[in-house]
Order: structure tokens, then sequence, then C-alpha cells
């Protein structure tokens, strides 16, 4: 068999699998090929379940297409990791012999309200809320490292907290910390100048948990690379957490090493999307109740319609509304809220046109706007000017008619069809609702 076949058998499951599905439970298996026999090793009970259960058969059909007449190799899926990974034992460090230093100099650097009380689960978020929680029951073991990539803004470091937050609740004495990537950098240069980077080794390589945010900082930092690469694997190997974000999935920081990446693959990769509104809604209910403020209903959908690209937006704006209200006295109607967004609002709508959103979408399925606005038929353009039109009534204040208009003069009916058969697509078809969403972040952020 040529080492060629999972490559290939990942391209035809790139066909039916989402960019996340593929890089957050196909990519990270390793594998082993023989003539007869594909051995898919994934890095927990967890993923091999999931695999087993989601992909197995969809992978087990490519690979005998892609076998053509020969015989087809038989797929195994199973714990394991084709590289040797020594585990020391834990039992073996009595906790009274780590660094007592690593509370004091480290401190834990967590934010007591990201909890997981406080973080509001949606379809966006739902893997990486899960993966977190069963971190946070079962460190060291379930998953590890934990690594959550996603866009800016979008609750990984609130995840990562609340992985703390309970870990600290449960057990008050375990040794946290919660690190910026560029912090530890700096740690690091600071402890190398002052000829202390045995303490930093020690203080970091005793703790129970360490999490650290943004790893993407660390591309092109070789000597920080070299230091974190150690540290976490005497962390892996004493079985103590590692959690990490990352602003992308790992295998796209350039940069970075690639003994570093394939690492993080072995604990578990789960992706952050942007919310869907009705988290988004919830979110700013949520917020607000926190502040003790009863939100109007259509207060909360019109802010949530109006602020797509992050949670950190949607916040900034809800706390600038209840800040104006509080100032002027005055209760928070749908009115009053437009008003005090204004600007804010203002700077979205503009960069929001729908001629801005037919450009972008053309771009997007590399097709002319031409095509787009056009009479033709075929499903590869009715599609992409389906999704265009969705995101027009999503994004903009035109109504139907006015969108149908600006849609090479369509029908409101045309419009309205295509914005139902868009939100049933996006439920039942991945790759549409990867693309829809890959185009409000673009036209959003
Ligand atoms: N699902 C959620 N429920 C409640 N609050 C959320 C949720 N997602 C994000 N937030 C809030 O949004 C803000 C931004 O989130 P956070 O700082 O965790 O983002 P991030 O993904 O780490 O971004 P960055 O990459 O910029 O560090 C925080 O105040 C966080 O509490």
């Amino acid at each position: 068999m040529s080492d060629s076949l999972w490559q290939r058998c990942l391209d035809r499951l790139g066909r039916d699998l989402s960019e996340q599905e593929l890089n957050t439970w196909i990519r990270p298996l390793q594998v082993v090929e023989s003539r007869h026999r594909l051995r898919l090793l994934a890095p927990n009970r967890f993923v091999r379940d999931w695999v087993r259960d989601q992909f197995l058969t969809l992978i087990e059909d490519a690979v005998g297409e892609l076998s053509g007449d020969s015989q087809a190799p038989q797929v195994n899926l199973e714990v394991g990791s084709a590289g040797v990974r020594p585990r020391r034992q834990k039992a073996e460090e009595s906790s009274d012999q780590r660094p007592k230093a690593a509370e004091v100099v480290i401190g834990s650097r967590l934010v007591a309200d990201h909890t997981f009380e406080n973080f509001v689960e949606g379809k966006s978020n739902q893997l990486a809320r899960a993966a977190a929680r069963q971190v946070a029951e079962n460190p060291g073991q379930a998953y590890n490292p934990l690594f959550i990539y996603g866009g800016v803004g979008l609750g990984k470091t609130h995840l990562m907290h609340a992985v703390g937050n309970r870990l600290l609740e449960q057990n008050p004495r375990a040794r946290i910390a919660y690190v910026h990537s560029e912090r530890f950098v700096g740690d690091m240069v600071k402890a190398l100048q002052h000829n202390t980077i045995n303490d930093f080794k020690r203080l970091y390589r005793g703790l129970d948990a360490l999490m650290i945010d943004d790893i993407q900082f660390f591309a092109g930092k070789e000597r920080s690379q070299e230091e974190f690469f150690h540290t976490f694997n005497a962390l892996l190997e004493g079985q103590q957490q590692v959690i990490l974000t990352c602003d992308r999935y790992p295998k796209e920081v350039n940069g970075l090493e690639e003994r570093l990446k394939s690492r993080f693959g072995w604990g578990l990769t789960v992706a952050i999307e942007p919310p869907e509104l009705e988290t988004s809604v919830a979110i700013l209910f949520r917020k607000a109740a926190q502040d003790g403020v009863d939100l109007p209903d259509e207060v909360a959908f019109f802010i949530a319609q109006r602020i797509r690209s992050n949670v950190r937006e949607l916040e900034g704006a809800l706390r600038r509304v209840i800040a104006n209200s509080r100032f002027t006295g005055q209760p928070i109607t749908l009115d009053f809220t437009k008003e005090a967004l204004r600007d804010l609002l203002a700077l979205h709508e503009k960069l929001v046109t729908i001629d801005n959103i037919q450009k972008t979408v053309a771009n997007y399925y590399k097709m002319g706007i031409k095509d787009l606005l056009g009479k033709r038929r075929s499903r590869s353009i009715t599609r992409p000017r389906q999704v265009a039109m969705a995101l027009s009534k999503e994004l903009t204040n035109h109504s139907l008619p006015e969108i149908g208009e600006e849609f090479g003069g369509r029908d409101h009916t045309t419009v309205l069809h295509a914005c139902r058969k868009v939100k049933e697509l996006r439920e039942s078809d991945a790759r549409i609702n990867d693309d829809y969403q890959n185009l409000l972040r673009t036209l959003t952020s």
C-alpha cells in the first residue's frame, strides 16, 4: 500500500466532512500503514469511540473505494501512539516535595467569574465546553493536552479559567497556573538573564495544571519553544494537565516547531466557533442578569443580530447600553439601545452592505457577480445566491423586497425561500454551515 493512501483517504473524507470535523477527529489520528492493515491510533478512548461511532464507516468506505480492484486493507481503530511515550508515576512525587514557590511566584491568575456556570452553552462551543468539563472532572486523565482553538473573543480563555476554577474548587491546594504565552516568554527571558532558569523550570514543572493562552505567540521564538517543549513533556509524563489555546488550528501556525505541533495532537483538539444568534441572545441575557439588569427580548435580539463577530464585542455593546442607561436614568428600550449604539452600528453597517455581501460571496465561491445576480439556475450558482440573500437579510436592515431588487430584481418570496432554505441546509449540511460561518466572520470582523 502506498504511503499516500491515508492522505488520499483524508482528501476523500474532505468531501463529506467539515474542516472542523477533520481537524478535530480525523487528522489527529496517528496512522500505521501496512499492506493488509491500516491502523488508526486515537490518543484516548473518547476519541476512539467518537471516531468509531461517527466516522468509521465513512473511512472504511473511502479506503475500499481508493483501493480499487486490489484487496482493501483492514481498518483497525484503537487507542495508542506510534511513538514511545514514557509515563512517570505521579505518586512517587509527594506533593510536599514540589516547590512551594509555584504558588507564590506564579499564582493561579484565574479570573473568578470565568466559571462553567457563567459560560453559556450553544452549538458553537458545545464540544469545547464538554471537553473542558471532562478535563475538570479528570485532570491529567481525560484529554492531555486539551487544545482549544478559534477566533478572537469567542470564549477560549473563559473556558480555560473555568477548568482552573473548578479544579481549585475541588482541591483548594491544587497548583494551577494560567499564563499568557507572551508572559511565559517574558518570564523565561528574565530567568535566563538572572540565571534562575532552573527555578523557572521547577516552578512550571511542579504544577498540577498549566494553562497557556494564545500559543500562536510562540511562533518564531525558538528558545521559548524549546523550553516550553520540555516543560510540556514533563507535565504530560507526570500526568499533570496542560490546556492550550490558539487562534487557529495548531498545524496552521507558522513558525511553530513540528514536534510541538504533533504533540499538541496527543490529547484533544477542539474548535470554538462564533456564536449563533440564539447563543448570542442567551449570552446577553446572562451578562445582563449578572449586572442585575432586566433586558427586554427585542433589545437582546437587536444587539445579537447586529453584532456577530465575537462575544467580546457583544459584551462591549451591552456594557455601553447599560452604562448609558445608568448615566441618563432612562430605561433600556429598543429606541434607547439604537441611540446608545448608533456610532458602533454605523461602523458595522457601513461595512456590511448588500453590495459588499455579494462581492464577498462571489469571491468566496470563486464565481462572477454577474452569475450571482443573473438568471442561471444550476445548483452551483443558486446555492451561493441563496447564501448571499440570507446573509443580506441577517446582516443588513433591508427588507425582503429591497434585497430581491438588489439581486437582479427578484421577488421577495424568492428571498424568503432562500433564507428558509439556507437555515435548513445549515442544520443538515456541515459544509454549508461552515461556509456561512466563514462568510459571517469575514463580513463582520
Ligand atoms: N459562551 C459564553 N458564555 C458567556 N460568556 C462568554 C462566552 N463566550 C465568551 N464569553 C465572554 O466573552 C469575553 C471574551 O472571551 P475570551 O476572553 O474567553 O475570548 P478568547 O477566545 O480567549 O479571545 P482571545 O483569543 O482574544 O484571547 C469574555 O468576557 C468571556 O467571558
